[in-house]
């Protein structure tokens, strides 16, 4: 990406200042990083939480890929169980609850009030995904859901609507597929004791868990194939 906007400078540098260039880079790192990564911790403690769910993820996987080779990007469209499993958590735990917020580019009406132009709107994603008039069983983990329904925009908006939505909105979910479909058929999870993982929201930009994952984890057979392929022994 630098490398393509440095290029860029070349050719159009009146625009492509190494101000402009900076910035970007920054947003993408700001916007781009901890994003996926909360989103991650979010998804492997409802996994923790919900034991059957995990179990029902590692079995599409093994019927999927098998335990022979490692999960990579072109297998992600196969597990839908798993895309499953990242949509629900975006439902219940949306890293950036209230969006960013927005201006009204001209007058209008946003459920029965009168906005005027230039007014600052902030979309309140957090409860949408949790109003029980919108979803079923709304406050309960179940990735299920998304078998019978596709995630309609107007409902589930983790990554917003429209022109301003999220930019790396695709990256993101294949990111964050990619990483828990390896966490899953690399290694068992455990919680560290019999107490159910703590879902406590905190505060920050990026909704974090108020209380950091601990978890035990164990390699399974994939790994020491894997390992052993990779030192060609
Ligand atoms: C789970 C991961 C992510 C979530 C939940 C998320 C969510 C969001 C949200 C809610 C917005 C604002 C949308 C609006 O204005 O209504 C946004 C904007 C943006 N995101 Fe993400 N994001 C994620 C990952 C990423 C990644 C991986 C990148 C790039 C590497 C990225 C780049 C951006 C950029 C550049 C914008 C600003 C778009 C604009 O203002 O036109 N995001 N994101």
């Amino acid at each position: 990406m630098i490398d393509h906007l440095l290029s860029l400078q070349t050719s159009q540098s009146e625009y492509y200042t190494d101000q402009i260039i900076k910035r970007l880079i920054q947003v993408l790192v700001f916007a781009g990083i901890d994003t996926s990564a909360v989103t991650l911790e979010w998804a492997m403690s409802n996994l923790l939480n919900n034991p059957d769910t995990l179990k029902k993820a590692r079995a599409e996987l093994d019927s999927e890929i098998g335990e022979e080779k490692l999960i990579d990007e072109s297998d992600i469209s196969k597990l839908h169980y798993r895309q499953n499993i990242s949509l629900e958590t975006l439902r219940l735990y949306p890293v950036t609850p209230l969006l960013v917020p927005h201006m009204a580019s001209e007058e209008c009406t946003i459920g029965g009030y009168d906005v005027p132009s230039k007014t600052s709107v902030i979309v309140n994603a957090w409860a949408i995904h949790k109003d029980p008039k919108l979803w079923d069983d709304a406050t309960n983990f179940k990735p299920e859901r998304f078998e019978i329904e596709e995630g309609d925009a107007y409902k589930l908006m983790p990554f917003g609507i429209g022109g301003r939505a999220c930019l790396g909105a695709a990256l993101a979910q294949r990111t964050i597929n990619l990483a828990l479909g390896s966490l899953i058929q690399c290694f068992e999870w455990e919680r560290v004791d019999e107490a159910e993982v703590n879902m406590t929201e905190g505060n920050g930009m990026t909704m974090p868990k108020a209380v950091p994952l601990e978890v035990i984890c164990r390699a399974r057979p994939i790994m020491n194939k894997v390992l052993y392929e990779s030192l060609d022994v």
